[in-house]
């Protein structure tokens, strides 16, 4: 089955607050949208197509980028929403494919290992909805009105991208409106009453959304696994 992935780039990067939406800022000498779709170039190699979501204010930024760094792979590109969830949505009614697999990977993601796209397009054959998580690593405390209780950080779980799904699974899951708990596609899809299964994630796959998670990003550029990003 044909497997397609949604990325998406459409957020306008508040809370980082730089000058530019953050998946056009640079790391390694291009866009870190770049990074992120080329570890999906690189690591699928075949019956995939990718789908890019972008703010319609931004899609000459990207046009310029693509010339600027000679990047000639050609994507669908889709508007994104106002929310995240309205993003997916957009790209999920452009895929008339009735069977397939739909991966949804955040563009601000750059460091997803190939062990983990190999695994959730793996797992995906048998289940419905594929996710990668981390251990918690922080002590946490629930706070409530009366005061605050230290939690079990190990029954919890640190959720990433990308979010795996089979087509019918996630297509009938986003024909519901928008709720502001869903903060992820598998809240969407637990919502119409599916069951997610868990694999473990890459450490390294943070989502950069403060500025200190750009800092953490440039470090960590040179340690990616799988192949020495060129300048
Ligand atoms: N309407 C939106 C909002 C977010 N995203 C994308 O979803 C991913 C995760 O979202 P987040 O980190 O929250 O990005 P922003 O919305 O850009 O950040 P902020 O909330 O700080 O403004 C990002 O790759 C972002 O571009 C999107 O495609 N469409
Ligand atoms: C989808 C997500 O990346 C899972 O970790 C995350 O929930 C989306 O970003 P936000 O920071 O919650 O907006």
């Amino acid at each position: 089955m044909k497997n397609y992935i949604i990325i998406l780039a459409a957020g306008k990067g508040n809370r980082l607050g730089a000058e530019m939406a953050k998946q056009f800022l640079p790391l390694n000498g291009k866009p870190i949208l770049m990074h992120t779709i080329d570890k999906f170039i690189n690591n699928l190699h075949h019956n995939f197509e990718i789908i890019l979501v972008l703010n319609k204010d931004d899609i000459q930024i990207w046009k310029n980028f693509c010339e600027l760094f000679n990047y000639d792979h050609s994507f669908r590109i889709v508007i994104g929403g106002k929310e995240r969830f309205h993003s997916v949505k957009n790209a999920l009614d452009t895929i008339e494919d009735p069977h397939c697999y739909i991966g949804i990977h955040d563009a601000v993601r750059p460091f997803v290992s190939k062990k983990v796209i190999n695994a959730v397009f793996t797992e995906i054959r048998e289940h419905d909805a594929v996710v990668p998580a981390v251990s918690m690593i922080p002590t946490i405390r629930r706070i409530n009105e009366k005061g605050n209780m230290g939690m079990n950080r190990d029954e919890f779980k640190v959720i990433q991208t990308p979010q795996v799904f089979r087509s019918e699974v996630i297509k009938k899951a986003y024909e519901t409106s928008y709720q502001s708990h869903f903060f992820d596609d598998a809240t969407v899809a637990e919502y119409s009453g599916y069951t997610i299964k868990l694999i473990e994630g890459n450490e390294e796959n943070i989502k950069i959304t403060l500025p200190i998670d750009y800092i953490t990003a440039k470090a960590l550029k040179t340690k990616t696994p799988e192949y020495d990003i060129p300048n």
